[in-house]
């Protein structure tokens, strides 16, 4: 057995409890933050957490607390996992806990909503002292908590952030990449719930095999795209955080965003949609913003475009389909990002 850290998680979901249960099984001091006391008596004392991941059994070394001082004190490692929209207040109540140097890693796939920051500049902003980290890949919570093998990606300036990460977390199901792209990362994970509201559409409306494979693949052109644009490397979107990533959430049943994109494709509305899934589908957001952001930089990006004016603006699926073939004809050349 390796180094033994003491590490906490802030967030007591799908994510924030299915890593805990990695480091709890690595032999990690761990401690898990969450707002809801009745789900902590739930963690410390039967080892579940049913409303986030049904039926799973957790490690029973995994402590659960509501006290966030207490959870994060004396840590060598703090990871994050709070919706974006919650992320800057719950990181506000933290600045008093976390010592300079501590390392902070980011696993939130969303982008904040009235500032378009990502959370590693929300939390640099709010947590200047920390050292920081993102993490991002195809980590499907309800998989990744039965145990079954996937990797990540750890993002970080400093690489020692990378190391001590690949130290906590790595083991015989989880394989942790290090590399040094953050925003690339960060931003790959953010970016790609949208196209999974596509293609969960898609699979609702009985498209084929081609079509949902052209669908990830022109999605992979285009996130890539505006990445490039945003300051991003384009060979982080070949990696799992990037295709990986894009690729588990736009087939999977299990991935949120694509839950919502399934039902919007079964003629339900957008918000009830969202307020019976009980948890985070953050690409409903992103979407927004990528259209701001895309029609501000004059990026093209037809597949945000037909799914808002699907979502927002009440335009059929097959007139959008429509144009969209059409134009992609008329402009696109077969290149990942151009
Ligand atoms: N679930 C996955 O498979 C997965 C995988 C990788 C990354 N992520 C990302 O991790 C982030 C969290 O996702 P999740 O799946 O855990 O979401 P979730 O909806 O399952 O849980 C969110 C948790 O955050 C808590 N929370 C929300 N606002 C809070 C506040 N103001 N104060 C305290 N706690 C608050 C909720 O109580 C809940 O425990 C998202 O950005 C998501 O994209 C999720
Ligand atoms: O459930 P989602 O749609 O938030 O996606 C889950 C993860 O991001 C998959 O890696």
């Amino acid at each position: 057995m390796g180094k033994q850290y003491k590490v906490a998680i802030i967030g007591g979901g799908s994510f924030g409890t299915a890593i805990a249960n990695i480091m709890a099984d690595n032999g990690h001091d761990t401690c898990q933050w969450m707002r809801t006391v009745a789900r902590v008596d739930e963690v410390n004392e039967l080892h579940t957490n049913e409303v986030y991941l049904p039926g799973i059994q957790l490690n029973p070394a995994l402590r659960a607390s509501s006290d966030l001082k207490e959870a994060v004190a004396a840590c060598d490692a703090v990871f994050f996992s709070i919706p974006s929209k919650s992320s800057r207040e719950v990181a506000r109540q933290l600045a008093d806990y976390l010592a300079p140097g501590t390392i902070l890693v980011s696993t939130t796939k969303g982008i904040e909503f009235d500032t378009n920051k990502l959370m590693s500049e929300v939390l640099k902003e709010e947590l200047p002292q920390v050292r920081l980290g993102v993490m991002s890949g195809p980590n499907l919570a309800k998989e990744l908590a039965a145990r079954m093998i996937t990797g990540t990606v750890i993002a970080s300036a400093d690489p020692e952030v990378g190391s001590v990460v690949q130290d906590i977390l790595q083991c015989s199901y989880f394989r942790v990449y290090a590399g040094s792209d953050m925003y690339g990362v960060e931003l790959a994970g953010a970016l790609k719930n949208v196209y999974a509201i596509t293609a969960g559409m898609a699979a609702a409306m009985g498209c084929g095999h081609n079509t949902i494979s052209m669908l990830v693949t022109r999605s992979l052109a285009e996130m890539s795209r505006y990445a490039v644009m945003k300051g991003a490397d384009p060979l982080t979107f070949l990696g799992l955080a990037g295709v990986g990533d894009l690729f588990v959430t736009c087939t999977s049943p299990l991935s949120r965003n694509y839950r919502v994109g399934y039902e919007l494709g079964q003629g339900r509305d957008l918000n009830e949609v969202v307020e019976s899934l009980g948890q985070v589908a953050e690409g409903v957001n992103t979407l927004r913003l990528m259209k701001e952001q895309s029609e501000a930089l004059g990026i093209y990006m037809p597949l945000v475009n037909g799914l808002y004016d699907i979502i927002y603006n009440g335009r059929k699926v097959s007139e959008v389909i429509g144009t969209m073939m059409c134009a992609e004809q008329n402009r696109d050349v077969e290149f990942i990002i151009k």
